[in-house]
């Protein structure tokens, strides 16, 4: 059958690459699972158990990973709001696997560069857990703001959010452990779950791409430390936009190879990199091949000969606009409230206050020294007018509120909460009290005896109905 009669509305230059690669009969198979749905998946947070979903269910290379049955409204569960979960794409949790088998030390610094809206962030959060930072980057401000969005709802405190160019790391050469470069690409892999992929795509986008992806890769390559890794993602299949480029990386920066073993009924396809420097791995996942979208991964490795950058603490830490404090600086209702205040430390701005890990207090200081910092650690709140007002950040992160007053709701509650209505709350003490769903925070409303302000943030309001 010539697979490109069946198929009109997919770009005939692509089929024509996609037949040279697969051949006519797999590019038949490839255009069926096209024309089928597809599947839906989530990654659960280690920190939020609050989803349990059947073991059978389980996407091969992800422990924290589910396939659903059928897609529901994520906007109408509470769950989803409250970060226990993260709607993710299955084949791009592999990252778990890789992650796994590598055994990357937990307690390293991470870079995500390019970030939004945090699918891999969030995975990479959960990995580094209570012992590593994540910085999590993207250069598109909206975008920043989405990425923010996940990471605050993951709530970790594990992770700073920057919103820069790749090219304004530079100082920042051998600092990462790991460097995720999941690189803006021309989306062939997305075309069954985004027909605006199809629309874009052109021969002419996809050297545009590799253009752009080769410039981003030129500038981060520096940046693993000795011993370090490098993972280069693109959801896209064709050769120019994967191997090619990972070849460009080995020509210019010193890497390792490094080959990750497969599950042999995954359906995931590894292909041999040819470089001067030997021979690299990369893998391909197509979606007739497994219940998931396309995603192209290699993974390199730093040398240990190569040069690391550690930061040391400086005794005064200078900033334009953040000033570390002391516990005596801050509002004495955020030190009765807020537990470990006293054993991390602490920075303002302005009126407000976060916390941040102290084990990372130089590497934080030096990376904000270099980078356009959007967020970090937890925000907790602010004093405005004389009166302390918790964060939202802080009601979404996994900190411990042991001290603060809370109020569970039911489903119809929760939502009403959600949409930033007014609910039903007799018999609540007055003052600050925290909204929880089946014990998960979703925010925190205001009682003031007569009346019930809502402090959910207007702009993460539920909109359906
Ligand atoms: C494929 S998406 C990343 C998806 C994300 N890693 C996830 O798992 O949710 C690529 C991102 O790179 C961003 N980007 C584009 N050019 C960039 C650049 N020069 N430096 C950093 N990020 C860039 C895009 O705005 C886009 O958000």
């Amino acid at each position: 059958m010539n697979s490109m009669e069946s198929s009109p509305q997919l770009p005939i230059p692509f089929l024509q690459s996609l037949e040279r690669a697969l051949g006519n009969d797999e590019t038949a198979e490839f255009m069926q699972a096209y024309q089928e749905e597809a599947p839906t998946s989530i990654r659960l947070n280690p920190f939020k158990k609050g989803v349990h979903l059947d073991e059978s269910a389980k996407i091969p290379w992800c422990d924290e990973g589910y396939y659903l049955a059928n897609r529901p409204s994520f906007t109408l569960d509470p769950l989803f709001h409250a970060g226990t979960y993260y709607v993710q794409e299955a084949s791009s949790t592999f990252l778990y696997h890789v992650l796994s088998h590598l055994a990357v030390p937990k307690d390293g610094v991470f870079l995500d560069l390019c970030a939004a809206p945090g699918g891999k962030s969030t995975l990479l959060s959960s990995y580094l857990g209570n012992e590593g930072l994540l910085v999590a980057n993207e250069v598109i401000s909206a975008r920043t703001q989405i990425l923010k969005e996940n990471i605050i709802k993951w709530g970790l405190g594990n992770t700073i959010v920057t919103q820069n160019d790749a090219g304004q790391f530079q100082e920042l050469a051998g600092f990462f452990d790991l460097v995720v470069i999941d690189a803006p690409c021309s989306g062939e892999g997305m075309f069954r779950k985004d027909p605006k992929a199809i629309k874009e795509w052109s021969p002419e986008h996809v050297d545009l791409c590799a253009g752009r992806q080769q410039r981003i890769l030129d500038q981060a390559g520096i940046l693993p430390k000795a011993g370090g890794y490098l993972m280069y993602a693109t959801c896209t299949f064709n050769q120019k936009e994967n191997e090619q480029n990972v070849r460009f990386l080995t020509e210019e920066f010193s890497y390792e190879p490094v080959r990750i073993p497969l599950g042999s009924d995954w359906g995931i396809v590894e292909s041999e990199i040819a470089c001067d420097s030997g021979l690299f791995y990369g893998y391909r996942f197509f979606p007739h091949r497994l219940k998931g979208e396309g995603l192209f991964i290699s993974i390199l490795r730093r040398p240990d000969t190569s040069v690391t950058t550690t930061p040391k603490l400086h005794k005064e830490f200078r900033h334009p606009h953040l000033k570390r404090v002391s516990v005596r600086d801050i509002p004495s209702e955020l030190s009765h409230q807020v537990e470990r205040v006293n054993e991390e430390s602490l920075y303002a701005l302005g009126s407000a206050y976060f916390l941040f890990p102290k084990r990372f207090q130089a590497e934080f200081e030096f990376l904000a020294q270099h980078l356009n910092l959007r967020y970090m650690g937890v925000f907790l709140g602010e004093a405005s007018n004389g009166q302390w007002i918790p964060s939202h950040e802080w009601a979404m992160s996994i900190l411990p509120k042991d001290l603060v007053v809370k109020w569970e709701v039911n489903l119809d509650h929760a939502l009403q909460f959600l949409r930033k209505e007014p609910i039903p709350m007799d018999g609540a003490a007055t003052g600050w009290v925290l909204i929880t769903y089946q014990e998960y925070p979703l925010g925190w409303v205001k009682n003031l005896g007569n009346r019930i302000n809502n402090y959910y943030p207007k702009e993460w309001r539920v909109r359906m109905s």
